[in-house]
């Protein structure tokens, strides 16, 4: 067995899959290193296997003693883990509004901050606890009546998301030890990346001040959806200093070169599936290091569930078949001939 992510043979390892031949037999296992904290990044084209392989990481973080696994789900393809025989709850993006940082309020609001309505909001994201008790701290500020309607208009709107609760999810859910599956589909782009941002933050800072034992790992679907909101800051927190107090974070997109270039250079362990476009090659060609003799290119995979393995921690490549989920996969897109009885089936 090979595990690719550590170079001392110690701890806890996740089985990823197998070495692919080229002929596309089996040869010996490839497990992932858990002991430690990593940034990881998996990328592929649509179809490729992307939300298949973070579904394999779930189900051995699942079986993992000591650490906090949480995917943002924003197609709601890990939902079906809630009936499988591992130990996962789908829960409802609602998050406490002071989980997040009183800087990211303005950003995610649209307002500047050197603006009337931008201070004042930020002001009272910095007095108040509950998205309630800003608008009230908005309402009865001195400001003047223009600057108070404008920002509290942009709380309201804040409001109508139905994602900022005083009783949202706490550490301790998410540090529970369960898989925690936040089910974002139906949640539009600015709310879904004010819950990751809050997730993001608070996992960070619960660790920065060891205040759960458990390491977190934050598995990121469609990742390419949240760098350039409120979220992509918190991300690239965990990216660049994350490890450092313990927290993984690993970002799965079909579109590396929307991702910060952070995201790619971060990387300690980066898992390349099948991909076409000239730009997101060029993407990952970038930001690889040179031990890549020959480059990533002409060593892409062509077949689906295969990985090329980049492990920036022991330098060193490996061509991997990822091995077979054993929960339910819901990443698949409907098709007409499973749910039309009687459909022609050539
Ligand atoms: N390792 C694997 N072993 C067996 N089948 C796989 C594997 N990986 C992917 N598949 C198959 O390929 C299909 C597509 O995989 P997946 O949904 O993970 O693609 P994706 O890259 O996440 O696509 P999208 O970008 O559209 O979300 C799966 O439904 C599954 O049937």
């Amino acid at each position: 067995m090979v595990v690719v992510g550590r170079a001392a043979e110690r701890g806890p390892t996740a089985r990823l899959g197998h070495y692919r031949a080229r002929d596309g037999s089996h040869g010996a296992p490839v497990d992932v290193d858990v002991d430690r904290p990593h940034a990881g990044l998996v990328v592929g084209k649509r179809g490729s296997g992307k939300t298949y392989t973070l579904g394999v990481l779930l189900e051995e973080l699942a079986a993992t003693e000591g650490v906090a696994p949480v995917v943002a789900d924003p197609m709601g393809a890990f939902a079906p883990l809630s009936d499988a025989a591992i130990d996962a709850t789908v829960v409802e993006p609602r998050v406490r509004a002071d989980a997040l940082d009183p800087s990211l309020w303005c950003a995610l609001l649209g307002l500047d901050p050197a603006s009337g309505p931008g201070s004042l909001v930020w002001r009272a994201a910095t007095r108040r606890e509950t998205l309630t008790g800003m608008a009230e701290w908005v309402d009865g500020s001195d400001a003047d009546a223009a600057t108070r309607r404008a920002a509290s208009n942009h709380l309201s709107l804040a409001a109508t998301w139905d994602v900022f609760d005083p009783t949202g999810l706490s550490l301790e859910s998410l540090c529970g030890g369960r898989v925690t599956v936040l089910d974002l589909s139906g949640v539009d782009r600015a709310p879904a990346n004010a819950v990751l941002a809050a997730v993001a933050g608070t996992l960070y800072d619960a660790r920065v001040a060891e205040r759960t034992p458990r390491l977190p790992w934050l598995l990121v679907d469609e990742a390419h959806a949240f760098t350039d909101g409120v979220a992509g800051r918190a991300l690239r927190r965990l990216l660049t200093r994350g490890r450092h107090p313990g927290v993984s974070c690993w970002l799965a997109t079909q579109r590396p070169s929307a991702l910060p270039s952070v995201a790619v250079s971060q990387a300690d362990l980066l898992l390349a599936h099948r991909l076409t476009s000239e730009a997101d090659v060029a993407a990952l060609v970038e930001a690889r290091p040179t031990y890549l003799d020959g480059g990533i290119e002409g060593r892409l995979p062509t077949a689906t569930g295969a990985a090329l393995v980049v492990d920036d921690v022991t330098e060193s490549v490996h061509h991997v078949q990822v091995r077979e989920r054993r929960t339910p996969h819901g990443g698949e897109s409907p098709r007409v001939s499973e749910r039309v009885s009687g459909a022609h089936h050539n």
